[in-house]
């Protein structure tokens, strides 16, 4: 059995592990998850987020249509990042941070400077008794004040929604006007802290690790042309001249399925340091309780072991195969395995799926003039969440403007 590290930047942003996916194996993570699960998370709620995906589909596909310069590149993490950002804001707080596609919000600033802190190297992580360096050098200083200022703008967005609340006005129900509900309730174990902890969770994990997918999907179909039109032939001939992709095209887009199959096997997100529960025997080796150890999905999907051609982008390899991401394959774990699993799955499929289908279907995808398939690059960069290390710019044709013209 595995839990996360302890960590005092886990600890700072979590506000004391009041949240899933830093809390310790216990009571804390054990009631918080279920509430992820069964309520924020359910299908039930998922079922009543379609609107919200499919408006900020919509909204996306829309500013890049009517962008003033039409023979411009776009920078796909930009897109996908405020993509998820948005509707994961709107499902939490009921509404989004408006402004320009490609432009930052002040909360997305925030989160990145807390991503930023994550790849920063902490001297007190390793040797708790030169904690002070980091103090020296300014670093926790200015982890401090992210925190600070994070801290404060979740509990003004908490407050408003405890006036709102109160003024009676009615409206659909948030992700933030369950968690106060939860809390209020009469001896509930949820705390204002719990309700911050959450909030953060579900920012970091729901806009990231998306976002990402989606930026990675596009970088594979941009290297390998046929498979980008493979993708958008399947999808063009089952939507036909509709004008979008809805949410019930997609169990007709088999050859899609495959494509994200394929690029989460690749590109995996969130590898987090866990820390052995009690001591084990792996492959002969002796792991002692309390051992910090890594499970490289990155590293498995590479493993001529486990898969033929390994580091080659196949989406055929899953047609007509069982393995699925459920957490029961140990060759492919996107979204990990046993109690910590992912309990976002559904929701991510969901924004990955339709986002990549519309993606696909509106805009013929050509490079900058000058940048060959092979110059694409495919090396990671830093953080729990991985992009591409070079910006993927793409220029997106309109493909009914074209048929027009
Ligand atoms: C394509 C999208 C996504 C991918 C690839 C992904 C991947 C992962 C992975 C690999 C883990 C670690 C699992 C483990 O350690 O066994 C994880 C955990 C988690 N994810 Fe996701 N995720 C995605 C979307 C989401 C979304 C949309 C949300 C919420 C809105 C979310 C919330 C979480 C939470 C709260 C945890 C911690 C669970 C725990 O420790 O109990 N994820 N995710």
């Amino acid at each position: 059995m595995l839990h996360p590290p302890t960590h005092d930047r886990f600890q700072e942003y979590t506000f004391n592990y009041c949240d899933v996916s830093a809390a310790p194996y216990g009571d804390n993570w054990r009631n918080l998850r279920k509430v992820f699960v069964h309520e924020l998370l359910s299908n039930k709620k998922l079922f009543s987020f379609r609107g919200a995906f499919k408006s900020e589909i919509d909204k996306m596909i829309e500013s890049i249509r009517n962008r003033p310069d039409q023979a411009s590149s776009i920078n796909i993490k930009d897109f996908m990042v405020r993509l998820s950002n948005n509707i994961v804001c709107r499902v939490t707080f009921g509404y989004v941070n408006e402004g320009i596609y490609g432009e930052r919000s002040q909360l997305q600033d925030m989160l990145d400077k807390a991503n930023r802190m994550f790849e920063v190297f902490f001297v007190g992580d390793y040797f708790p008794g030169f904690g002070w360096i980091d103090w020296l050098t300014g670093k926790r200083k200015r982890l401090q004040k992210n925190v600070k200022e994070i801290g404060e703008f979740f509990q003004q967005t908490i407050d408003k929604h405890k006036d709102v609340t109160k003024r009676g006005e009615d409206h659909e129900e948030d992700f933030v006007d369950f968690m106060i509900r939860l809390c209020e309730e009469e001896g509930s174990q949820i705390t204002t802290d719990h309700i911050k902890g959450s909030i953060m969770d579900i920012l970091i994990a729901g806009t990231d690790a998306p976002a990402a997918t989606l930026t990675w999907a596009m970088t594979r179909l941009a290297r390998h042309p046929m498979v980008m039109k493979k993708a958008q032939e399947e999808l063009r001939r089952v939507v036909g001249d509709k004008g979008k992709v809805e949410e019930s095209d997609l169990p007709h887009c088999e050859y899609l399925k495959l494509v994200i199959n394929e690029t989460l096997r690749l590109h995996p997100q969130d590898i987090f340091p866990r820390v052995t529960m009690q001591d084990c025997k792996i492959d002969g080796y002796d792991i002692p309780k309390g051992a910090r150890v890594i499970v490289n999905t990155w590293a498995i999907a590479r493993d001529e072991a486990a898969w033929v051609n390994a580091t080659e982008f196949l989406p055929e390899r899953f047609e007509g195969s069982s393995i699925n991401f459920w957490g029961n394959d140990f060759q492919y774990l996107p979204f990990g395995a046993g109690r910590r699993i992912c309990p976002g799955i559904n929701f991510g499929m969901q924004i990955v799926s339709l986002a990549l289908a519309n993606l696909l279907y509106t805009f013929d995808w050509e490079l900058p003039i000058g940048v060959k398939e092979e110059d694409i690059d495919l090396d990671d960069g830093p953080g729990f969440a991985t992009y591409n290390k070079t910006p993927l710019l793409l220029i997106p044709k309109n493909r009914y403007y074209q048929a027009r013209v």
